[in-house]
């Protein structure tokens, strides 16, 4: 086979692989961008944007239900069609990448379709196409849902949430193994349109990345909306016999689906990055802050171990381009990474938890605030579930991490994710006029605990 010569080969078009590669095509680079499924990765097509679509109609059902004791008799008779119909037709364009596939190859980049490798120093084969990069390599491969190997769980009908995103039904009872943000979000939704829902999760907490109290406000309300809660319960076996039945900390639930929320995994061998000397046998690639993993070779996203999140990936994007056109652009850093869990309420946080910043010998102060003793959360009455904590260096002055659980969470997060990033003085801080009967406005009074 002979070698056809590049600038640049992307492997994985994920959110950060797609934004490089156009980005890099329009400066004008040969570029190749190799993807063994659809342009855009897992995020337009069965993560973020459907999930977010799901979550949005089982919150307005929810809200619907609230109306009954704020204004007046509301019936609701809950449908997946139309949620089904949208997932669809309107975020995946019924999985079809067609219109990715013309922006790409409308920035000057050659789209291939196929699974990529990294075959040797500058060279990557994909099918009977083998290409050799002048400039380098960018990875953008991803993660795939890992099926943690529980005695009987193979081979079974299980849902990961390549299933649960075009699901066309509700199934009756469903169990969610795993309660990490993918658990916890398509429990609610699922529970909200009806199905009986049991989340198994191995450590002793919901959302074990988040801090314990938003971890159990985020119980408390699960099992107020009937989601069962299992904690410490760690699956060992699974039988299917139509219906799934789940053996984990000695007891054994049934329900009629099984979604597996356990986590991501990449095939690194499988990639060929020893081929560039990167080590294959672990779960991520090692990058310095301008995303470089080896000489003329760059990872980003997912598997880049710095926080599996979509702004994360466009964020490795922005700093890699920059290397690859040898500007000075800024260097990675991730002392203020936000992430949201769109649970009603919504869970964010940003920078470190109390028990990070203490394993890190910061002097830690810290405040917390619940929204219902806010005026708007008051107001707000039912589904003002919610609290504010912060974390302060107490020695530096300025706030490490924050968390905000509540109503529009993941919008409240955006005003600590500006302290921490900037390390705002507390002092300054305390100095903010926030709005008047803002939910943001509970910042204020835990920033006063300081
Ligand atoms: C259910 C769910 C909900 C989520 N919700 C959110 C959210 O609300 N907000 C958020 O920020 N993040 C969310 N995430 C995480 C988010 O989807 C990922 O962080 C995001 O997709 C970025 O991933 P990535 O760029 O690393 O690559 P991916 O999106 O995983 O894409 C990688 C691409 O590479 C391709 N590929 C892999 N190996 C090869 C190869 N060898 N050759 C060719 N192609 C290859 C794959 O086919 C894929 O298209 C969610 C994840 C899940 C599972
Ligand atoms: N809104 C968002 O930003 C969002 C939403 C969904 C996913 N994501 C990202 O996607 C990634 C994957 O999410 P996830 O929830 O699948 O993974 P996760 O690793 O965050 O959570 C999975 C949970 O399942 C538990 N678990 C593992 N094996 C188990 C077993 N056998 N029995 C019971 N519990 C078990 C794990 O201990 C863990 O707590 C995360 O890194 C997350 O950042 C982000």
């Amino acid at each position: 086979m002979t070698a056809e010569d590049v600038d640049v080969v992307v492997i994985g078009l994920g959110p950060g692989g797609e934004s490089l590669a156009t980005q890099l095509g329009k400066a004008g680079l040969s570029v190749v961008g190799i993807d063994a499924r659809l342009v855009g990765g897992e995020c337009p097509y069965y993560a973020c944007i459907p999930t977010k679509m799901m979550i949005r109609a089982a919150d307005a059902l929810a809200e619907a239900r609230r109306a009954n004791q704020l204004a007046g008799s509301v019936q609701i008779q809950p449908d997946w069609a139309p949620v089904a119909a949208r997932v669809r037709d309107d975020a995946t364009a019924n999985w079809n990448d067609q219109a990715a596939v013309d922006r790409l190859e409308a920035a000057g980049v050659r789209f291939v379709r196929g699974y990529g490798k990294i075959t040797g120093t500058d060279e990557v084969t994909v099918g009977d196409l083998v290409f050799r990069t002048r400039k380098g390599i960018v990875l953008n491969p991803g993660t795939d849902p890992a099926v943690p190997p529980i005695d009987g769980l193979a081979d079974t009908p299980l849902w990961t949430n390549r299933e649960a995103v075009p699901a066309t039904a509700v199934p009756k009872s469903l169990i969610v193994l795993g309660g990490g943000p993918v658990g916890c979000e398509f429990a609610q939704v699922f529970a909200r349109f009806g199905a009986d829902v049991t989340v198994l999760q191995s450590p002793d907490r919901l959302l074990p990345n988040d801090e314990p109290e938003s971890s159990e406000l985020l119980r408390q309300i699960f099992e107020r909306e009937g989601i069962k809660v299992v904690t410490g319960a760690r699956a060992t076996k699974v039988d299917h016999d139509g219906a799934f039945h789940v053996t984990a900390g000695g007891e054994t639930y049934t329900a009629d689906q099984l979604l597996v929320a356990t986590g991501r995994t990449r095939d690194l061998a499988a990639l060929g990055v020893k081929a560039v000397g990167i080590p294959d046998d672990g779960r991520f690639i090692q990058v310095d802050d301008r995303m470089r993993a080896a000489d003329k070779v760059w990872a980003i996203g997912d598997i880049a171990g710095t926080g599996a999140f979509t702004h994360m990936s466009m964020y490795h994007a922005d700093i890699a381009v920059a290397d690859i056109l040898g500007k000075d652009g800024p260097r990675a850093q991730y002392h203020a990474v936000p992430h949201a869990t769109f649970t009603d309420p919504e869970v964010a946080s940003v920078g470190l938890t109390q028990a990070e910043a203490e394993q890190q010998g910061i002097n830690v102060r810290t405040a917390l605030t619940r929204l219902p003793d806010s005026s708007r959360g008051f107001i707000h009455k039912l589904g003002n579930d919610g609290l504010i904590k912060l974390i302060e260096d107490a020695d530096r002055g300025f706030l490490v991490g924050a968390s905000a659980v509540g109503p529009g969470a993941g919008e409240i997060i955006g005003a600590l994710v500006v302290a921490v990033h900037a390390k705002v003085p507390t002092a300054t801080l305390k100095g903010m006029i926030l709005a008047y009967p803002t939910f943001h406005r509970a910042i204020g009074a835990a920033l006063a605990e300081l």
